[in-house]
């Protein structure tokens, strides 16, 4: 395996540029794929700048493409690079790229949502999650259908220190849609703030790098994007189950103009909702009033804690879901209505 300090001289040898690669193998943008491609090399070097120092470092790339993105990690100088792409029709080109840079590039044809990033790397790399972040990075221009999921998995791979998290608190430097970009750093107030800012806050240290105008992507997508770096927290802000804290945050943004009381209501069965809520926001300290908006990282750690505390002393509180609940009423006040209508009818 690479990344042994060996890799003294690691610019690449003169290549075809990408725009002759995309040309050269007839690689067409598949709208399907949500393919943009970045033929910038400036713009690909200037993201992966915000990764840190790749020097030697192990690196696993998600959907590399053309390979732009690919260029720079290796001129940054990564020993080893690990490539997800899940389309094959990238995979001659980035051959190409790999034999240019011998023993440096490994290609896997695959999706990067189901595949098994554990076991990608060797284990020797792995920090303790109280130490410094391992030498490993993600990097990655993704496709906007794949990024929302593929991030909300990979924050939930934070919290259980699994998939890339068993090597310790690896980084990650990623593209998304500017919209969702903003929403990931959107701090306490603000108008994008919203489900995802808690999430991925309560885990990491999220930051904003800077926005690519829609103009310098290859179709031209109809938004801007935003480049992210997140940083896994050593201490999460929240020590409570992912599940536990979705399910709050997920409950308190469905009515996000109102007063947050609304939401965390609807985390409990109907018929003990309104003494149960009052009973969640006392021991929270959190003022019924406040906007969802409004709610800092500390009172989503305060509604997490007392709300785990009250699960634990109702039984099936935390299996409790209202929609199941909307979904069960529906259905018996559709069962009563027929019975109703039944008994209109002329019996023979
Ligand atoms: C927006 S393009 C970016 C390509 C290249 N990195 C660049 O910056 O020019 C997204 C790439 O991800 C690939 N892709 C899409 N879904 C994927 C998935 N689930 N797993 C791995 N790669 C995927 C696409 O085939 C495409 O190559």
């Amino acid at each position: 395996m690479a990344a042994t300090g060996k890799c003294a001289s690691f610019r690449l040898p003169p290549l075809p540029t990408i725009g002759e690669i995309i040309k050269l193998y007839n690689l067409r943008a598949e709208k399907q794929l949500s393919q943009n491609f970045l033929l910038d090399m400036k713009l690909t070097d200037k993201i992966v700048r915000q990764a840190g120092n790749l020097r030697n470092a192990y690196v696993c790339e998600v959907g590399p493409g053309p390979g732009g993105l690919t260029r720079s990690i290796l001129n940054a100088g990564a020993a080893d690079l690990l490539v997800v792409e899940k389309d094959t029709r990238f995979i001659p080109g980035l051959k190409l790229l790999s034999e240019a840079a011998p023993g440096r590039v490994r290609i896997v044809h695959g999706d990067i949502l189901t595949y098994r990033m554990d076991r990608g790397f060797p284990p020797h790399i792995a920090k303790r999650w109280e130490d410094e972040p391992p030498d490993l990075h993600i990097i990655g221009n993704l496709p906007f259908n794949v990024s929302t999921p593929l991030i909300i998995k990979w924050l939930e791979d934070i919290s259980n220190r699994t998939g890339p998290f068993v090597f310790g608190r690896t980084r990650l430097t990623l593209t998304f849609q500017k919209e969702v970009a903003e929403r990931l750093t959107a701090s306490t107030g603000s108008r994008q703030r919203s489900r995802l800012s808690i999430m991925a806050q309560y885990l990491c240290n999220v930051k904003s790098c800077f926005t690519i105008p829609g103009r310098a992507f290859v179709p031209k997508p109809e938004v801007d994007v935003g480049v992210v770096h997140f940083t896994p927290l050593a201490q999460p802000q929240i020590q409570q189950p992912f599940k536990l804290v979705e399910k709050i945050v997920k409950n308190v943004f469905q009515f996000r103009r109102k007063h947050c009381r609304r939401g965390l209501e609807m985390l409990f069965p109907e018929s003990r909702r309104l003494e149960l809520a009052e009973q969640l926001l006392r021991e929270s300290d959190v003022d019924p009033t406040l906007r969802p908006v409004d709610l800092t990282l500390s009172h989503f750690r305060a509604l997490a804690d007392t709300y785990s505390r009250l699960c634990a002393q109702n039984q099936g509180l935390i299996d409790y879901d209202f929609r199941e609940e909307l979904t069960e009423n529906r259905a018996k006040r559709r069962a009563d209505r027929s019975k109703e209508l039944d008994s209109y009818t002329v019996k023979r």
